[in-house]
């Protein structure tokens, strides 16, 4: 990972504590490495792990859990916890990274889980909200991901919004990738791409703001063969790239998903590499480039130590993007809509 390993550690005195739901499951079987061995909060902050999952995934969680202690982390706390019961895995939680849900199967779109993930997401929001503390930073990375986050922000008011996220990292990095690929440069050469709206086929992955050392801002476009290469290729790749994998596997992204998860935990809370580095981020929107306040929706951001970001609110968004941005945000109003509807019943 860029940047973490010789940062001061956020809490020097004692562990960074980070609750990790659907932790039996197959992106928790990638992520549970990185967070112990500081390669995403740094070589000099001690971890512990809360880990929770359905009583059905008890022997595997324990399994899990044998494993992380045969790693012989020299960060993490021992012994790592375990438990099917959501209060004693958030509570005293720094980070909570919302993984559990019921996963898209092949031929399904995402938003086919609203009425599933909607009941997950409002009980887990309605236990954060009695056990988490004000400055716990949420993580949501089960899907449909921006409505599940928004789904739980209603229902945990006790965390500010500000400190509520869901994971667009991975397109961010499927796109920086797929510029790094076709331009034949490094991918740490690739600076500011962004996504912008859903993480769905709806979502815009923009390169007018992305420049390497051989391409400047304004010209990305043209060095990737021009709006219609972006609009009949490139744009259609990152949008369909998790069905790709999917069809592929037989089951979802899970290794490029866990780096993703902790590429954007880590920016989150250490702050970027470099303090004008764009990354892209679920969040709720403050109304910036007219996108209905409220909406939880990927925007450039700019992160800074200690868990502090702000949106990009300044570029300059052409007809070409705008049309983009207008689809996705309409996808995503008739997704909350439905899942208010779905929620409101449960009530
Ligand atoms: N936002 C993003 O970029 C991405 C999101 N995802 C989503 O992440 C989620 C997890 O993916 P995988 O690990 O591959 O799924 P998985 O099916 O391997 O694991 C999910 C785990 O969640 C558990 N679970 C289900 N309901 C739960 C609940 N109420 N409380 C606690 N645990 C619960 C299951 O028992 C299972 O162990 C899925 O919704 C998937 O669609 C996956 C990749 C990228
Ligand atoms: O596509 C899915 O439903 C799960 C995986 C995912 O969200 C992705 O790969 O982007």
């Amino acid at each position: 990972m860029e940047n973490s390993t010789y940062a001061a550690p956020l809490f020097p005195d004692r562990a960074i504590t980070i609750a990790v739901t659907g932790a039996a499951g197959q992106i928790a079987y990638s992520l549970l490495p990185l967070l112990a061995s500081g390669s995403v909060f740094g070589s000099r902050q001690r971890v512990a792990l809360q880990l929770l999952d359905l009583p059905v995934t008890e022997s595997v969680l324990q399994g899990v859990t044998l494993e992380l202690e045969d790693g012989a982390y020299p960060l993490l706390e021992l012994p790592v916890k375990y438990t099917s019961v959501s209060e004693e895995a958030f509570a005293n939680a720094d980070i909570v990274v919302l993984l559990g849900s019921f996963p898209r199967k092949p031929g399904m779109e995402r938003k086919d889980l609203l009425a599933k993930n909607g009941a997950i997401f409002r009980e887990q929001g309605l236990v954060l909200n009695r056990v988490a503390k004000q400055e716990t930073r949420v993580l949501v990375v089960g899907n449909p991901a921006n409505t599940n986050a928004l789904t739980l922000s209603q229902f945990c008011t006790a965390i500010p919004k500000v400190n509520i996220t869901a994971l667009a990292r991975l397109d961010h990095n499927r796109l920086r990738s797929l510029v790094a690929r076709r331009l034949s440069c490094a991918v740490s050469d690739v600076h500011d791409v962004a996504i912008w709206g859903n993480h769905s086929s709806t979502q815009y992955p923009d390169v007018s703001f992305a420049y390497t050392s051989g391409v400047p801002v304004g010209k990305m476009r043209a060095a990737l063969g021009g709006e219609s290469q972006l609009q009949s290729e490139i744009i259609p790749t990152i949008q369909k790239r998790g069905a790709e994998v999917l069809a592929l596997r037989k089951l979802s992204s899970a290794m490029s998903a866990a780096r993703a998860i902790g590429d954007h935990l880590r920016d989150w809370m250490l702050g970027t590499a470099s303090e004008n580095e764009l990354v892209s981020m679920v969040v709720a929107s403050d109304g910036s480039y007219g996108i209905e306040k409220g909406l939880m929706f990927s925007f450039p951001v700019h992160c800074y130590r200690g868990g502090r970001y702000k949106i990009e609110s300044s570029l300059s968004i052409d007809s070409f993007s705008r049309k983009y941005l207008e689809i996705t945000q309409n996808e995503l109003i008739s997704e909350r809509d439905e899942a208010m509807r779905v929620v409101s019943k449960m009530c």
